[in-house]
């Protein structure tokens, strides 16, 4: 199987304390990569580099057979991303907010139409189109980030926390939809999550990041075997040796983040 995302030797410094240490994985094409681990271990670092938001102190990234420092425009036209942090235009309506993605990615104008209705459709918010977001739910805008990472057209998508600060039937709809972009259109999905039983029914592959170092990874079968544990929640808590939504000033950090996108 192809990779569309392979990391060599990845390291990230801020000054004296190195966050990122030397990890190196693959991500198959078509599959569904979750990279877990606990408050503070380097998931937003990576992310970052992986996006082109933080540069690397040292390492290797190519995504979709590109260099992601040295082609950078075309690595970064090769993914979509969603951030923990919403960053939708309220004043606007979801419509227009994918619209304006689309002109920044540089859509063919003809071919626009036809790609907002069908990532609206995918997540099936294309009937409330006109609606503005700040009338959104906190699921609605969830949803209506995804449609907007969409519209480019990646072969890969980062979604970092997508279901952070939602209730669980919500939780459960967004995984849906991420599970049918998934199948129907072979698109690579990476995420972070807290929900470690969720991670467990969708992730094709796991790696597990701790104090900067990749400490574990495989299918969740194969990380249950090797942990002898009956669960990834348990596979984690042994590995880690935490519970994955411990209570640190992060997790407190992470509340806030929920409460304010479900007003
Ligand atoms: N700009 C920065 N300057 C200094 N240290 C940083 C910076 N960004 C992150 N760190 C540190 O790097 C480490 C990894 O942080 P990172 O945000 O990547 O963790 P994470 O796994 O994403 O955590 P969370 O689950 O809480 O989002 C932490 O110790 C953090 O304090």
């Amino acid at each position: 199987m192809q990779n569309i995302l392979s990391v060599q030797s990845l390291i990230k410094k801020f000054d004296d304390f190195t966050a990122v240490k030397n990890i190196s994985f693959n991500v198959e094409a078509g599959s569904i990569f979750a990279f877990l681990g606990p408050n503070g271990a380097g998931k937003s670092t990576t992310i970052k580099m992986l996006t082109t938001v933080l540069k690397p102190t040292s390492g290797e990234i190519i995504i979709n057979g590109f260099n992601v420092l040295k082609e950078q425009d075309k690595a970064r036209a090769s993914f979509g991303i969603v951030f923990q942090d919403p960053s939708l235009d309220d004043e606007l309506t979801a419509y227009e907010n994918v619209v304006y993605h689309a002109v920044v990615y540089k859509v063919p104008k003809k071919e626009r139409a036809e790609r907002i209705q069908k990532a609206l459709e995918i997540v099936g918010l294309w009937d409330r189109r006109e609606d503005y977001v700040k009338n959104y739910s906190g699921g609605m805008k969830r949803r209506l980030e995804i449609a907007r990472a969409l519209v480019h057209y990646p072969k890969i998508l980062f979604l970092d926390e997508p279901t952070v600060g939602l209730d669980p039937q919500t939780r459960n709809s967004i995984w849906d939809h991420i599970k049918k972009l998934n199948e129907e259109r072979n698109m690579t999905i990476f995420l972070t999550t807290h929900y470690m039983e969720e991670a467990e029914a969708i992730a094709d592959q796991v790696a597990v990041i701790d104090h900067g170092k990749i400490i574990e990874s495989g299918t969740v079968e194969e990380i249950k075997r090797q942990t002898e544990t009956e669960s990834l929640e348990e596979a984690f808590l042994k590995l880690t040796g935490r519970n994955i939504r411990d209570d640190n000033g992060t997790s407190r950090k992470r509340m806030m983040r929920g409460m304010g996108r479900m007003r």
